[in-house]
């Protein structure tokens, strides 16, 4: 065996919070190494060690041949050790072209003149989209490629220097998260090819399925210490469940809401339009959890935000509880009892330098205001009371919220929303990047809130959440919507076969 990749005894440490405690792993050469384990267990301070942008306190790192003090590692020193980082949101830019995508982070060849050479520009982006296995040409825009083409046009970039050699180690952080089943199949088989041609590849991710099909071997984590070391065929669902949340999954799906088919809808939309949903018409009844599927730019997202009045309406009618919503704003749609969790919680839901507690009082604050003065007593007691119940890692709720991984901002953000007891929530990828303990604690929570007065509707790329979670589900293609699946027929396998403009023949 060739070590392409060896952390040996590396803690790190945040104050109080031993973020990892004398971690060690190796990853072999050509082989696909899953990095698991619970939200907050440490596996993105491993990696932001390995990129340098986080110092280590003590421990090495040898990537290859070259032996790193993990307090020493800098970017550039991980970069010319041959070590590669493609994170979730994939990082390129959809309205560039392919070739300028890839020649952004290499520079562009040029003449003595400092024209750029168009033509040795195109014949390499050909050499890298064809080692790769890239189906694009050159000057392909990225905005037109799928979410998994992209996310390898991502990797081609970070490891384009290589020129093919085998010798790096490409670190993947979620790089599933965002995308649709079909796309995941895509991506995970061009790693499989990768791998087999001597790709060292390290994997992040929540996906325990992924982990089963691809991977090679599996470090688990739990609260910074390795838990477990698995051999390809030790890997199993059971197994990975056990270690990361701590006890087998529940068996019994979660039972569906007994929403009755004949409740008056508690939201009705007729015939709405605004950004590229065209022509929308739904009904949620309280006590229902509706389900949006579709693939990525269907208008999933798009329609929850015309809902909460972030985008504007172009037609249509919208009405709660028998009463007209034509929210101008956000602040109108929360003052009728509307709340909205967004999928990108780093950009549009949370306060990165606020601590937790101010975050969870934020959706109340005026509950803690009395005579002109904060009681900010009250607001971290009951912050408190929160954390605890949602099951939030943190070590104190006056900690910034910035410090707290990503998996429990998420937490953060939803019990944030469920505070203010909305009628309707609207949510946008609610388990991505959750672990699967937590995935479980946000599904039976969705279900306890909602009431026969109160509804969720849940936008999902996960058709699995989708099928588990959902009384019912519509499938929204190029901004409309396709089908509606319920009872017997609300199957992962259906929803996608109708996202993908595939409809099975009954
Ligand atoms: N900048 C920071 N300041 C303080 N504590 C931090 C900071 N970054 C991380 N931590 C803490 O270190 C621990 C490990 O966090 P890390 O982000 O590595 O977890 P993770 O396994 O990547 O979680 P997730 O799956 O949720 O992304 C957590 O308890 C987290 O709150």
């Amino acid at each position: 065996m060739v070590a392409a990749l060896t952390v040996s005894d590396v803690s790190k440490s945040y104050g109080p919070t031993r973020a990892l405690d004398r971690a060690s792993l190796t990853v072999e050469r050509g082989t696909i190494h899953a990095l698991l384990g619970g939200n907050g267990s440490g596996k993105s301070t491993l990696i932001k060690i390995l990129a340098g942008v986080v110092k280590g306190d003590s421990g090495t790192v040898a990537i290859g041949d070259a032996a790193l003090e993990a307090s020493a590692i800098t970017p550039a020193r991980a970069a010319a050790a041959r070590c590669f980082f493609v994170h979730q949101d994939a990082g390129v830019f959809p309205e560039l072209s392919v070739a300028d995508n890839l020649h952004l982070g290499q520079g562009f060849e040029t003449t003595g003149l400092q024209r750029i050479k168009w033509r040795a520009v195109r014949r390499r982006t050909r050499e890298i989209l064809e080692r790769y296995e890239i189906s694009a040409a050159p000057e392909t825009l990225v905005a037109d490629l799928g979410p998994a083409t992209q996310a390898k046009l991502a990797i081609a970039r970070a490891l384009q220097g290589t020129d093919g050699a085998t010798d790096s180690v490409l670190v993947l952080d979620e790089p599933t998260a965002p995308l649709p089943a079909h796309e995941v199949a895509h991506l995970l088989t061009a790693l499989r090819r990768y791998a087999d041609a001597g790709q060292s590849i390290v994997f992040v991710t929540h996906r325990l399925a992924e982990v089963c099909e691809i991977a090679d071997r599996a470090t688990v984590l739990r609260n910074g210490r390795v838990l477990a070391d698995l051999e390809r065929h030790e890997i199993t669902p059971e197994r990975l469940t056990d270690l990361i949340a701590g006890g087998p999954e529940s068996a019994d799906p979660p039972a569906r809401g007994a929403a009755p088919e004949d409740a008056p809808p508690l939201l009705r939309v007729t015939g709405l339009s605004g950004g590229r949903i065209e022509d929308c018409s739904l009904d949620l009844r309280g006590g229902e959890i509706l389900g949006l599927a579709g693939l990525t730019g269907s208008g999933r997202t798009t329609l929850l935000q015309l809902l909460f009045g972030l985008i504007p309406r172009r037609s249509g009618e919208v009405t709660l509880s028998g009463e007209r919503l034509a929210p101008r704003g956000p602040r109108d749609a929360m003052a009728a009892d509307l709340a909205y969790v967004p999928a990108d919680r780093k950009r549009d839901g949370l306060f990165p330098g606020l601590s937790v507690s101010e975050n969870l009082a934020m959706a109340v604050v005026p509950r803690y205001w009395r005579h002109g003065w904060l009681r900010r007593g009250d607001e971290q007691s009951d912050s408190r009371t929160l954390i605890a119940e949602q099951g939030i890692k943190t070590e104190s709720e006056r900690l910034a919220i910035s410090a707290l991984s990503g998996g429990n901002q998420q937490k953060v953000m939803l019990a944030r929303w469920l505070r203010r007891e909305p009628k309707v929530l609207l949510l946008d990828e609610p388990t991505q990047g959750v672990d699967i303990g937590a995935r479980r604690g946000i599904h039976d929570l969705l279900r306890a809130v909602v009431q026969p007065d109160v509804g969720a509707i849940v936008a999902s790329s996960d058709e699995d959440e989708l099928a588990a979670v959902c009384d019912r589900v519509l499938v929204l293609r190029d901004g409309r919507i396709c089908a509606e699946l319920t009872a017997q027929d609300l199957t992962a396998e259906r929803i996608a076969r109708f996202a993908h403009a595939d409809p099975p023949t009954r």
